[in-house]
């Protein structure tokens, strides 16, 4: 069983020309899968097509479908997707600054209406992700640093219990070991069962833990396939990994649990 597909997908803002141009692409269920692409591919667009955001930024589904967990939901609106079983983690920043990191978590739940016990339940399995979490309760978000910011916002998203989680660009500005500590808790949320669509520009991050990998380009996917397939192809490294990582990206831990190397931003933007 699928857990997204994007079904020949044709994306417009107002009366420019198409965004996204006939995309389909797949998650399937349990899978990490992996978008790439240069700025203005049309990453955040196709991840508003299937948050059901696209009508807030002034785009439209010019043709095409996206199904959720077998349905049709490409005319839902996003309330109505999340509580289906979709989340998304925004990248961390844009948490909520001036409430509490146990306020943020609390608002990933609500469109479960969760009573107070269950809320504290489904709250301790977040947490035991991000344990350093647990000790800044009180805190305000704003406070907070930039990797403890992208955990809350990973941790916010997990609240509302999602079938599919929606990761936009989560190294973004972070350390090289908070890469590290971020990708391994991504690996441990999908072990768990959660299929995983993941924005990144960090290409080498993004590909050692995918299953399987798109580049857009110019609103098109120009190329897929396994991630193991992707990480050996030449062009990929060239443009995305750097020359240098051509054969020495290390196997998805999903796969082999080994370290990687986080450092391998997109280099042609
Ligand atoms: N709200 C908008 N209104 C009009 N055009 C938009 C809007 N958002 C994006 N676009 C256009 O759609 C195309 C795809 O943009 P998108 O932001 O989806 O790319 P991206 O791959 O996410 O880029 P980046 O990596 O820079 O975030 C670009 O040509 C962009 O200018």
């Amino acid at each position: 069983m699928n857990s997204l597909v994007i079904d020949s997908l044709s994306v417009r803002y107002g009366a420019a020309s198409l965004s996204l141009e006939d995309v389909s692409l797949t998650v399937p269920q349990g899978q990490i899968v992996s978008l790439l692409g240069p700025n203005g591919a049309g990453k955040s667009t196709l991840m508003r097509a299937v948050s059901g955001l696209l009508g807030v930024h002034g785009g439209a589904v010019a043709s095409g479908k996206v199904e959720l967990l077998g349905k049709d939901v490409t005319n839902d609106r996003s309330s109505k997707r999340v509580k289906a079983g979709l989340a998304q983690a925004l990248e961390g920043r844009q948490v909520f600054p001036g409430l509490t990191v146990a306020e943020n978590l609390a608002s990933g739940g609500h469109v479960r209406r969760y009573r107070r016990a269950q809320e504290l339940e489904v709250r301790e399995r977040v947490l035991h992700h991000f344990p350093r979490l647990g000790d800044l309760m009180a805190r305000k978000a704003g406070y907070l640093s930039g990797g403890e910011q992208q955990m809350l916002a990973i941790g916010r998203a997990m609240m509302s219990q999602p079938k599919v989680l929606l990761l936009d660009e989560p190294s973004l500005g972070l350390a090289p070991k908070i890469v590290a500590d971020v990708r391994d808790v991504i690996v441990d949320i999908n072990k768990e069962g959660t299929s995983i669509l993941l924005v990144e520009q960090n290409a080498a991050m993004a590909m050692a833990i995918a299953h399987y990998g798109y580049v857009l380009e110019g609103g098109r996917v120009v190329k897929e396939g396994k991630a193991e397939d992707l990480r050996g192809d030449a062009e990929i490294a060239e443009l995305y990994l750097g020359a240098s990582a051509v054969g020495t990206a290390e196997p998805a831990p999903a796969v082999q649990a080994t370290g990687i190397d986080t450092e391998g931003a997109i280099q042609h933007v």
